[in-house]
């Protein structure tokens, strides 16, 4: 796979958008904002002129090294060169147009964070799965539902990448509800490897004794938190 795909390198082209998306973070003087993936840096300067420090990190050495040079007289800027998810930095704001190859990875790691809000460009199938009720839910939907109050600002045609992508995509607001550790994070998901069971299988499963003929797909959100919780001790 090439570097471009793997990276999900869809570079936005519109400073229009970048605009939007900036202001849609409700920066302030004293906020420092955290930005996965610089790319050619359409954000950056913007997010700069509204936050006390910006912090942005790329995986992409070349990407990396251009927008040091291109960059180098903004004072307020920190660029890092590795991987966005593996860093330490504390920071309020978070916002990314989201390397797409790491989507889901991306919200798991969302929720393990503590900044208090954020404004994520994604694939608009991908916001569709997240914001996805009832039946048509995967536990990526149930923990970002109940880690973030979340909504779609503005569908973006994929004209509005270069090189355009084959969908288009969707930038959204993420307030934060509640933090989930890793633990909590995996058991939803092992929750979801078995998802017609009924609750008692599940535990049979995991070598429980569970008395409950619920199927997770009867459950609210809360419940699946719940009994993720339970079983997360195992
Ligand atoms: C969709 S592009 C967005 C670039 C730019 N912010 C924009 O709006 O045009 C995603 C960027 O994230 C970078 N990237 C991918 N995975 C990354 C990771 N794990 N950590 C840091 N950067 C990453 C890619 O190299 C690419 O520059």
């Amino acid at each position: 796979m090439s570097i471009r795909k793997k990276l999900g390198q869809n570079f936005l082209n519109s400073k229009l958008i970048a605009k939007f998306i900036v202001d849609s973070a409700k920066i302030s003087k004293n906020n420092i904002v955290y930005e996965i993936g610089i790319g050619k840096g359409i954000l950056t300067p913007f997010l700069c002129e509204k936050s006390k420090n910006v912090i942005s990190v790329e995986k992409d050495v070349k990407l990396y090294e251009e927008s040091k040079v291109k960059f180098s007289k903004i004072k307020n800027l920190k660029i890092i060169h590795g991987d966005g998810f593996k860093q330490h930095e504390k920071f309020d704001i978070f916002v990314s147009n989201l390397p797409y190859s790491e989507s889901k990875n991306a919200i798991q790691w969302m929720l393990m964070e503590k900044f208090q809000h954020g404004i994520v460009m994604v694939q608009y199938d991908f916001a569709k799965k997240l914001l996805a009720e009832g039946n048509e839910r995967k536990a990526i939907s149930v923990l970002a539902q109940s880690g973030f109050e979340m909504k779609i600002l503005k569908k973006i045609g994929k004209e509005n990448f270069t090189p355009k992508p084959k969908i288009d995509s969707a930038i959204m607001s993420f307030s934060r509800k509640n933090t989930f550790s890793k633990e909590l994070i995996q058991s939803v998901n092992l929750m979801f490897s078995f998802r017609r069971k009924k609750l008692q299988n599940i535990g049979k499963k995991l070598g429980l004794e569970i008395k409950s003929d619920q199927r997770l797909e009867e459950m609210n959100n809360n419940e699946i938190i719940k009994f993720a919780k339970k079983i997360k001790k195992i």
